[in-house]
C-alpha cells in the first residue's frame, strides 16, 4: 500500500508539472505545426512514373501559389539527365492541357559541358529545348544556361551567379543525383561552400554519362560548368529526384550518414526545405526504420504539397562575391596617382578567378572503390545492357 501511495504521489506530481509547463510549451508546438517543412522531407513512391507525377504536381502547385508576374517571376532551377525527362514530359502535357503557364517563369540550368556547342545533340542546351523549352510558353529571354563555349569560362560562371542574384535568388531548385551522390556536377570532394565554377568530371560520371555518347567514354567532355553546392543551398527550396536501385547507395549516404563533401547530396541536411522524392528501388539501402519514419510523416498529414501550409518566405540575403578590400598587386596606379577604375562586372570576375585559383578542388580519378555491391549499378551507362538488377538491388548478375 505504501508503495502505491508513493507512486501515485509521484505521478500526480509529474502530471501537475506537465499542466504547469503547458502554456510555455504551447508556442513551441504551434511553431512546429506552422513550419512542418523545416525538415528533410522524403516522399516515397512505387516507381519512376509516380515519382515524376508527384514532382510535376509539386512544381505546378508551387508556381501557382507564387502567382508570378513579369516583375516578379518564379525562378526555377532545372536539371538534365534521364531522371527528370518524364517530369518534363508531364509538365508539357499539363501545359498543353491549359493547367500551367511558364510565361512568368525564369529558369537557371544546373550545369553544362565545357566545349560542347549549344547545338551539339548532347549539350544540355539541346536537352532542355528538346524535352521542355520548345514545348512550353517560356520566353527565350527567361532561359539561363551556362555557355560551355564561352571564351572566358570564369567570367561566364560569375555572370551566371550575378544573374541569379539579380532575380533575388532561386525559388525552387529541381535536381537529380549521380550514383556517387553528386548533385549538379558537384563531384565527390567538392567544396560545400562552392559557387558556379568549372569542374573536372570524376571518372565515374564520365562512365555513367557515356551512355549519351554512344557508350564511348572518350567522347564525354572532361570538364563541365556547374552551379556550386552553396548556389543550390541558397535556393528557397530544393527538390531532388532519385529513381532506380543504382541511386540507392547515394540516397543512403545522403540521408542517413553525416554531412560529407564526398557525398554532396548530404549537404541538403543543412537546408531548410529539402525534399527528396524516391522510388521504392532508390530506398533499397535505407534502413527499414528510416523508410517507415518518412512514410509515417507523409501519412501524418503534413505533406507539404497537399496538406501543409505554404512555405514561409524568407528574405534574400545573398550578395555576389565581396570585392577585395586591398588594391590588387597587378593593378598599377595611374600616372596621376589615382587607382585605375575597374568595371563592376570585371571586379566580380577577378574575385571569382582569384578564389578559383585558391580553391583547387579534389577530383579523384575514380571513386568506384567507394561504391560497393548494389551501388555498382550506378555505373549503369556502359553496363546497362549487360546487367540485370534484382529487386533487392543487392546482387548484380551478368546475362
Ligand atoms: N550533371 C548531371 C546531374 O545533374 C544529374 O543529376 C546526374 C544524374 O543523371 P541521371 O538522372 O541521368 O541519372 O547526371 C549528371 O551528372
Amino acid at each position: 500500500m505504501e508503495y502505491i501511495r508513493v507512486d501515485l504521489d509521484r505521478n500526480f506530481g509529474i502530471g501537475r508539472m506537465r499542466y504547469q509547463l503547458f502554456p510555455f510549451l504551447l508556442p513551441y508546438f504551434l511553431l512546429q505545426s506552422k513550419n512542418p517543412d523545416v525538415i528533410m522531407r522524403v516522399i516515397i513512391r512505387e516507381d519512376p512514373r509516380e515519382v515524376s507525377v508527384y514532382i510535376a504536381d509539386y512544381i505546378i502547385s508551387r508556381i501557382k501559389a507564387f502567382n508570378p508576374t513579369p516583375e516578379q517571376p518564379f525562378v526555377l532551377g532545372v536539371p538534365t539527365g534521364s531522371s527528370p525527362e518524364l517530369i518534363y514530359k508531364i509538365l508539357v502535357q499539363r501545359h498543353r492541357a491549359g493547367e500551367i503557364s511558364f510565361k512568368n517563369v525564369v529558369t537557371f540550368n544546373m550545369d553544362e559541358y565545357v566545349g560542347l556547342p549549344r547545338d551539339h545533340p548532347e549539350s544540355y542546351h539541346s536537352f532542355m529545348y528538346k524535352h521542355f523549352f520548345s514545348h512550353v510558353d517560356i520566353p527565350p529571354q527567361n532561359i539561363n544556361i551556362l555557355d560551355g563555349t564561352a571564351t572566358d569560362l570564369v567570367a561566364e560562371c560569375a555572370s551566371f551567379e550575378a544573374r541569379i542574384a539579380r532575380y533575388g535568388g532561386i525559388e525552387l531548385f529541381l535536381g537529380g543525383v549521380g550514383p556517387d551522390g553528386h548533385i549538379a556536377f558537384n563531384e565527390p570532394g567538392s567544396s560545400l561552400s562552392s559557387r558556379t565554377r568549372v569542374k573536372t568530371l570524376a571518372y565515374d560520371t564520365i562512365l555513367a554519362n557515356s551512355r549519351f555518347f554512344g557508350g564511348d567514354t572518350d567522347k564525354v567532355p572532361r570538364m563541365a560548368m556547374t552551379v556550386g553546392i552553396q548556389t543550390i543551398m541558397d535556393s528557397r527550396e530544393v527538390v531532388i529526384v532519385a529513381t532506380g536501385a543504382h541511386k540507392a547507395f547515394a540516397v543512403q549516404k545522403g540521408l542517413e550518414d553525416g554531412i560529407n563533401h564526398m557525398w554532396t547530396l548530404s549537404a541538403l541536411q543543412l537546408h531548410q526545405h529539402p525534399l527528396v522524392v524516391c522510388d521504392r528501388d532508390a530506398t533499397l539501402e535505407l534502413k527499414v526504420k528510416t523508410v517507415r519514419y518518412f512514410e509515417s510523416i507523409e501519412q501524418a498529414g503534413t505533406d507539404a504539397r497537399t496538406q501543409g501550409p505554404a512555405l514561409v518566405y524568407r528574405p534574400r540575403t545573398y550578395v555576389p562575391a565581396p570585392l577585395p578590400a586591398k588594391t590588387p598587386k597587378s593593378q598599377q596606379p595611374t600616372p596621376d596617382g589615382t587607382p585605375e577604375k575597374t568595371p563592376k562586372d570585371l571586379r566580380i570576375n577577378t574575385e571569382l578567378h582569384r578564389r578559383a585559383l585558391e580553391e583547387e578542388e579534389l577530383t579523384p580519378d575514380s571513386m568506384s572503390s567507394r561504391l560497393v555491391d548494389s551501388a555498382i549499378g550506378g555505373i549503369d551507362g556502359a553496363l546497362k545492357s549487360d546487367l540485370v538488377f534484382d529487386r533487392m538491388g543487392t546482387r548484380i548478375t551478368t546475362l
